[in-house]
Order: C-alpha cells, then structure tokens, then sequence
C-alpha cells in the first residue's frame, strides 16, 4: 500500500517509529513532516495529507497522528471524500477499513503504545470494505459534503 503520513509534535516519535515500520512492511511511504519538535499546528498537516490523498492518482492512504488523534481526525473529517478514523486497537481499524471505507487512520501517540500502533497498522491494511449496505452508508456520508481538496 501507498500512505502519507503527517503528525504535530506530540505525535513526532510514533510517527518517526511508523514509518520505518511501514517501509520494513514493504509499503511505500511519503513523510509530510514536520522532522523537529517544534510546535506546530496540528490542521496545518493534516490539509497535507489529506490533499495528497484526494489528489494522488494511485489509491494511497493517510495517516495522522498527534497527542491524542482527535484533532487530527477532525481536521481531516472536515475535507470531502476523507474518512479519517481515530482508532485505538486493532478492532477499531479493522472496522474503519470494513464498514466504513476509511481512507486515513488516525491514532494518539498519547494513547497508543508502539505495540498498539503496530497492531492497529495491520489491521488497517488487511481488512477490506465489505460494501454493500455500507456502501449506501458511506455515500450518505459523502452526500454531506466538505471542503475541497485545494485549501
Ligand atoms: O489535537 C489534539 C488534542 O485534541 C492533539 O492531541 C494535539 O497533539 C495536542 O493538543 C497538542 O497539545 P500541546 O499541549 O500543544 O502539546
């Protein structure tokens, strides 16, 4: 799989910690920053990565990640055609991926261990959407509208 991948500065050490984990899993991966702990703006890289996302040709993911996820999975929810999913374990992710067709993961480095964070990256990327029922879900939730990808 393709990912971009972004955090704040509360998120710095999973996010360095992800992407080596990514690329060891033979998944390709763009790192968006920021590469210090200086503070920073977590909307500012999450409109990153979801901009990548939207924009990418190729069927790639994002993820976001900061102190607790929740800010970075409402900046991210805020843009049309992101599903950003904040997830805590392994079940949750296998579900943003099954049901709800979730194409960013998010996750707190305030919350979630390295261990956990590696357990939730693999239920993301072997769990499918089942569509279906979910489907017709999923396009009400698109039907809501959003932001455009050009912010
Ligand atoms: O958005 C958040 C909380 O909803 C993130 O966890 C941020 O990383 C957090 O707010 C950053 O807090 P800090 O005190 O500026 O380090």
């Amino acid at each position: 799989m393709k990912f971009y991948i972004a955090t704040d500065h509360a998120g710095l050490d999973l996010k360095d910690y992800t992407v080596e984990l990514l690329k060891a899993k033979g998944h390709e991966v763009v790192d968006l920053g920021p590469h210090s702990k200086d503070r920073v703006d977590y909307p500012d890289f999450a409109v990153k990565v979801c901009n990548a996302v939207l924009t990418d040709e190729e069927d790639a993911d994002g993820i976001l990640i900061c102190g607790s996820g929740l800010g970075m999975s409402m900046a991210a929810n805020r843009f049309s055609g992101i599903r950003a999913a904040l997830c805590h374990d392994a079940y949750t992710a296998t579900m943003a991926r099954a049901h709800n067709d979730a194409n960013v993961l998010c996750f707190g480095e305030r919350v979630v261990g390295r261990g956990v964070a590696e357990s939730i990256i693999d239920a993301w990327v072997t769990a499918a959407f089942e569509g279906g029922r979910h489907a017709d879900r999923v396009a009400k939730i698109e039907a809501v509208g959003g932001c455009s990808a050009t912010l």
